[in-house]
């Protein structure tokens, strides 16, 4: 150390750092910051005053009052979004103005108008200020949500074969072994809280949000990455007896499933993982997010100078926004590197056995998609295929890495390509298990409907047997919950629509150029004048076999709109609705869910997604007491009473 001390500084660095030359550095950097804030806030009062033409270009549309500067926004915050929309919707009809600060957007709340908005209008729009930086914003926009016009088309067609019916059917084995394994643990935990009068571990009582977050986090895992985020603690017996079974029946890639011990996760990685997802669907929304993103919402001509300051002096939930998008971005790159090294493996392994097989990473030659969208038809890639359409489990980044741009033939870069397996994470994840959260809030409010879905399940599986692919379609009361909890709480309350290039009319309103528009889903699902007795819990009117069902389902095709419309609709809807029927249907065959006080009504908070404020409190109850689940496979002993 010492003599590291004493070795003299060169001749510059010592004229830089001497104490007069450092004073007059920071002066001079003090009074450009100041210049720099004082120009900053002259363009800002500039455009301020100007604002009273924005409003103008939309004087012929309706809408609640907006404040100077802050606009609808404590309002917003007050109601929430959702409500404030649904509340507008009610007061100013199917089209109206609102002030998101200094920003102005018009809102669509009719069924059929969004639908032809969402129909017409092809690209989603950024409303909240996004405050990233560098590779996390890149990779924030470059996902398919917020993908535009070229790019979507090629990253949708990439996405495309792992939705396809073969790609979903591929994927069943592992989300029956991921409802099977959350399954067991809860009725573990109802049989230990009998057992100890409900006096163990809370008696019982659990945050099923979060339990069913695990699942879903669990299904992405396995399904798009062929790994195990250990999303539920250890894999139980029996659901690795399901992926086991799937295997012995035929399929393919199998040791990469849930159960796959060769995981290089650990159940604190994916805890931190779950709180990253949450994390960024709550922080990434202004009214829950960080202060500077609230500033700017207020003043966006400042945005470069306050994301430069959140960057450097870091609220709170900014600071927790970019770990959890830190975290994610290292989740993604590492699922990638992953997938290169198994595919390098793959291909030494089939050079020794066959010297003349073309490498695996090279792209296959151009193929329709079978099921793609006539817009993203087109599909270049699909490796792993296990057929025309279908897409071998734990494949979804060949299928990404795969992708070329038709007329350069250019591959996704890095960033891309992250984006990509980040949003299938996040997208996979929340949006599924707050509907299935919603589900069980409404079964366990609803005995009739608790009454005939426990019927079903039971006629059609029995007590122990796990669902199967020919089961699915015999529970269409189970879809019908699913489709009736997404109908009345929505995870997706609202999507939007870019209004780039020029100006349209909707409803009879002239919509100028460059506003951009929301769609009010939530709103549409509560219509009086659509649904009869709108809040109430229905599935019944999802089921083609019921009276109820030409009221609205046949009569207003689109009223139901949970996963959008047109080309820019959910791309994981079948896999969403598959997901949560199985999950219903396993979980309904062992238990029940009484909901734990203070419950009703359930507190709602709409950031990204419409989900549960503080989480779903419920205590499970085992259904079948003489049925003692074994430690072997998912064998099931019956107890000698
Ligand atoms: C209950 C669960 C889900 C709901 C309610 C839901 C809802 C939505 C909605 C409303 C949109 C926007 C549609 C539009 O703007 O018209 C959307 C887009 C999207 N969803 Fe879902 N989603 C769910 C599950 C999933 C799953 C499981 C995935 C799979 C990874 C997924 C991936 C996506 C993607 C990638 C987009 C963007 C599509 C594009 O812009 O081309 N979603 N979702």
């Amino acid at each position: 150390m010492l003599a590291v001390a004493s070795v003299p500084l060169p001749k510059w660095l010592a004229v830089a750092l001497s104490s007069d030359s450092v004073v007059a550095a920071s002066h001079c950097w003090a009074t450009l910051l100041g210049y720099g804030l004082l120009v900053a806030l002259l363009v800002e009062l500039l455009v301020i005053l100007f604002e009273p033409f924005q409003r103008w270009k939309l004087r012929h549309l309706p809408g609640p009052p907006a404040y100077p500067l802050v606009g609808c926004v404590p309002d917003i915050m007050r109601l929430g979004s959702h409500e404030f929309f649904r509340a507008c919707y009610e007061k100013y009809g199917p089209v109206y103005k609102v002030a998101l600060g200094r920003a102005w957007a018009v809102v669509v709340g009719d069924a059929e108008l969004m639908r032809q908005v969402g129909v017409k209008l092809r690209n989603h729009i950024v409303i909240d200020p996004n405050l990233l930086r560098g590779s996390l914003r890149k990779i924030e926009l470059s996902g398919l949500f917020m993908a535009k016009d070229d790019y979507w088309r090629l990253v949708r067609s990439a996405w495309q074969p792992a939705f396809s019916a073969a790609s979903l059917s591929g994927y069943l084995p592992r989300m029956v072994a991921c409802a099977v394994q959350l399954t067991d643990r809860l009725e573990t935990r109802a049989r230990e809280a009998e057992v100890e009068g409900g006096s163990g571990k809370a008696g019982g009582r659990v945050d099923i949000w979060r339990e069913l977050g695990s699942m879903t986090l669990q299904v992405v895992g396995s399904t798009a990455y062929g790994v195990d985020f250990l999303a539920m603690g250890e894999p139980t017996a029996a659901a690795e007896g399901h992926v086991k079974q799937a295997a012995a029946a035929g399929e393919e890639n199998s040791s990469t499933a849930a159960a796959d011990s060769n995981s290089s996760s650990s159940s604190a990685y994916s805890r931190e993982l779950v709180q990253a997802c949450a994390d960024v669907f709550r922080f990434s929304n202004a009214y829950h997010g960080s202060r500077y993103a609230q500033i700017t919402m207020l003043l966006p001509e400042l945005r470069p100078l306050l994301s430069w300051l959140a960057h450097a002096v870091p609220d709170e939930p900014f600071r927790r926004l970019l770990a959890a998008r830190t975290k994610l971005r290292s989740t993604a790159r590492s699922l990638i590197a992953d997938w290169e090294d198994k595919q390098r493996l793959r291909a030494a392994d089939a050079t020794a056995a066959a010297p003349a097989a073309p490498p695996p990473l090279s792209p296959p030659p151009a193929t329709e998609a079978a099921d793609a969208d006539a817009d993203t038809a087109g599909a270049t890639a699909t490796p792993g295929s296990l057929g025309a359409t279908a897409v071998e489990p734990g494949s979804f980044l060949g299928l990404i890495l795969a992708a070329r741009d038709k007329t350069t033939g250019q591959a996704l870069d890095d960033d891309e390509v992250a984006a990509q397996a980040q949003l299938f994470i996040l997208a996979g994840y929340e949006t599924t298990a707050n509907a299935l959260t919603f589900a069980v809030y409404f079964v366990a409010r609803y005995p009739e409907v608790e009454r005939r879905l426990l019927a079903e399940i039971d006629e059609v599986l029995g007590p122990d047997r796990a669902p199967t692919e020919a089961d699915l379609p015999r529970l269409p009361y189970t879809e019908a919950v699913v489709y009736e909890a997404l109908r009345l709480l929505p995870p997706a309350y609202a999507t939007t629509r870019e209004l780039a290039t020029s100006a349209i009319e909707v409803g009879g309103h002239q919509v100028p150029r460059g506003t951009p528009l929301i769609l009010g889903i939530y709103g549409s699902h509560h219509d009086p004048g659509v649904w009869p007795r709108a809040e109430e819990f229905i599935p019944e009117r999802f089921m083609p076999t019921s009276p109820l069902y030409p009221e609205v389902c046949s009569r207003v095709p689109n009223a139901n709109a949970p996963f959008g419309y047109g080309s820019r609709m959910c791309i994981g809807w079948k896999f969403a609705v598959q997901e949560g029927k199985v999950a219903l249907a396993r979980l309904y065959q062992r238990l029940r869910f009484e909901l734990e006080p203070g419950q009703v009504p359930l507190a709602t908070a709409a950031a990204l997604t419409l989900a549960p404020r503080d989480g779903l409190w419920v205590r499970p109850v085992a259904r079948h007491h003489h049925l003692l689940r074994g430690q072997q496979g998912h064998q099931v002993q019956r107890l000698q009473s």
